[in-house]
């Protein structure tokens, strides 16, 4: 366990995609033992930071996105920081059939899923009037076809027998509007709505949002 890090005092400034160097453990470092979460978008960003401090709390873990390069190095690195298992997988969260190999290659390795977060998004700045209809399709296409399809095939896959949790990783950019962002505020707006949407079908079948 990392050393107890005194009131007030901030962790060391780590590289964007490097682990912490320290860490302090608000809930048990057991709280997640032995469960397993699948990350879209896992390898670098938030998703990676997800994974790293699921990690600490004793939880295995998928990194999945397009980059299996980019996955292996964090895989490693995620390892090595915090003595648990992460499993790098190639998806792409526009295609189902590529979410459906891995979540069986997850099961076949690793014996459940536990907890979903859908944090893989596209994003870039710019006015409505430059975006071409496939700039703005893309970013639908990634953050809010790519959350329902992976949370459909974990869902029928795993969560609808065991249950689970699902956390898909929104923005506020919607709530009031904001320039050069009509598409990622509207996918993200969708996803909010989504959430809602699946906790009521799922929720019945001990499926948490
Ligand atoms: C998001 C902000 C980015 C930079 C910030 C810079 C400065 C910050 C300054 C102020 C901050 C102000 C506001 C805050 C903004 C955002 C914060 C809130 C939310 C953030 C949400 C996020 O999601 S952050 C995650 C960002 N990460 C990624 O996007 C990584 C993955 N991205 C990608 O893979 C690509 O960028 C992609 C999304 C374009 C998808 O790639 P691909 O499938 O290969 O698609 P392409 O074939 O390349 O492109 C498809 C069409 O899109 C057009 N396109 C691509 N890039 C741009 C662009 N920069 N501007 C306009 N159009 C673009 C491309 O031309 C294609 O269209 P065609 O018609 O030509 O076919
Ligand atoms: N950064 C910010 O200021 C904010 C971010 N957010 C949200 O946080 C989340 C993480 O963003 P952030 O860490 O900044 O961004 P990153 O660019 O670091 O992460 C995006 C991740 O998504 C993966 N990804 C992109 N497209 C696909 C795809 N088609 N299939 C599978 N994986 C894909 C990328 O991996 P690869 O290239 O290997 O596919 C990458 O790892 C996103 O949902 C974003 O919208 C919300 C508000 C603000």
């Amino acid at each position: 366990m990392a050393e107890p890090q005194r009131v007030g005092e901030l962790p060391e400034d780590v590289d964007t995609d490097d682990c912490m160097t320290s860490y302090t453990h608000i809930y048990s470092p057991d709280l997640l033992k032995d469960q397993v979460a699948f990350i879209t978008g896992g390898g670098t960003g938030i998703g990676l930071r997800i994974a790293e401090v699921l990690m600490r709390h004793g939880c295995d873990t998928v990194i999945a996105s397009r980059n299996l390069e980019k996955l292996t190095e964090a895989a490693k690195k995620l390892m090595a920081a915090t003595g648990r298992h992460c499993l790098p997988l190639t998806v792409d969260v526009r295609q189902p059939q590529t979410i459906s190999a891995a979540v069986d290659e997850t099961l076949k390795e690793l014996g459940r899923i536990d907890i979903l977060i859908n944090n893989a998004a596209g994003n870039f700045l710019c006015p409505a009037t430059s975006l071409s209809f496939n700039a703005f399709k893309t970013v639908l296409e990634i953050d809010t076809m790519g959350t329902f399809n992976t949370s459909k095939v974990v869902y029928e896959k795993w969560f609808k027998d065991h249950g689970g949790a699902i956390v898909n990783i929104s923005a506020t950019l919607g709530y009031r509007g904001q320039a050069l962002q009509v598409h990622a505020g509207s996918a993200k707006a969708a996803n909010d709505a989504m959430t809602k949407h699946l906790a009521v079908e799922w929720g019945p079948s001990g499926v948490k949002g």
